[in-house]
């Protein structure tokens, strides 16, 4: 095995849901996260808008499960208004893709994981009443958008393990400067990635794609890692970010010897919530 040299791509792939924050509607597309010109309005709910008909197409596939329902907006402002917080929207849609379109099994180009087998951190999450504040309030949001039909086909299981998948391994999406930010995703080969305060590799995004590149030459069998934090911060408010969002203490890059035998693997910032 050959050492990997530096700037290689390591993965380039499409999330397995995203979600474009509500300043940048009207303004980017809802799929691509681009910005154009010209944005078509989708004709029913009037709350999403694409760039052209590719775009709209391949966001049909979870929009159809709740273009109905955002009809509702026109006369409901209130719902509409909490439905600005992208947090909702997002972990709506990880419900309708992951159990409704039943994709928890599939994976990406890249097949280093799959909706089921990302990390959820049940045990440690329902013992943060911040968070499952957070997710309580999200889910009664759902619910009088949806209705009881669509909660009624997840058990309370897995509405938490989903929030759990969600808030562990969401990235949140940036420009193509990294300046702002423009939406979250949720991408399952990238979300292998182990966090490092040393990081050998970056995230970077092109529209809702995700880029991660090592940022200088891996030794064979060296995982790629990234930095889940802000590296300006001091150490006692980094260890205190990774265990408040991700649970777990940093120490040091995790040794690659308990990795020998996994698939090799590869910056992540948390969405707020
Ligand atoms: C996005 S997942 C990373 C992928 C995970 N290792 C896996 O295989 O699914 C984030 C979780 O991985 C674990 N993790 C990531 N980096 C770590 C590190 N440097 N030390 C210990 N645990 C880490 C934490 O449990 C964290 O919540």
């Amino acid at each position: 095995m050959s050492k990997i040299p530096i700037g290689t791509t390591l993965i380039e792939s499409l999330p397995f849901v995203h979600c474009l924050i509500f300043e940048k509607k009207r303004i980017l597309c809802d799929y691509c996260f681009l910005e154009s010109s010209k944005l078509y309005q989708c004709s029913k709910c009037k709350f999403m808008h694409y760039c052209n008909a590719n775009c709209q197409r391949s966001d049909w596939q979870i929009h159809k499960h709740e273009c109905d329902k955002f009809t509702q907006f026109t006369n409901n402002l209130d719902l509409k208004k909490e439905f600005q917080n992208d947090i909702v929207r997002l972990y709506l849609r990880i419900l309708i893709k992951s159990k409704i379109n039943d994709q928890s099994n599939i994976s990406d180009e890249y097949g280093l994981k799959t909706f089921v087998t990302l990390m959820d951190h049940y045990e440690n999450l329902v013992k943060d009443m911040n968070r499952i504040k957070t997710m309580q309030k999200c889910l009664s949001l759902i619910k009088e958008l949806m209705g009881v039909d669509f909660m009624s086909k997840f058990s309370i299981k897995e509405l938490i393990s989903a929030f759990g998948k969600m808030v562990v391994n969401t990235m949140a999406v940036s420009n193509y400067d990294l300046s702002e930010s423009v939406g979250s995703g949720l991408y399952l080969s990238a979300a292998y990635y182990d966090h490092s305060c040393e990081p050998n590799s970056v995230v970077t995004f092109n529209g809702s794609k995700v880029i991660v590149r090592n940022i200088r030459d891996l030794e064979p069998n060296e995982e790629p890692v990234i930095s889940y934090c802000e590296l300006l911060m001091s150490k006692k408010q980094r260890q205190d970010y990774l265990m408040r969002c991700y649970y777990f203490k940093f120490l040091q890059i995790r040794s690659n010897l308990a990795r020998l035998g996994q698939k090799s693997k590869s910056h992540k910032r948390q969405v707020k919530v």
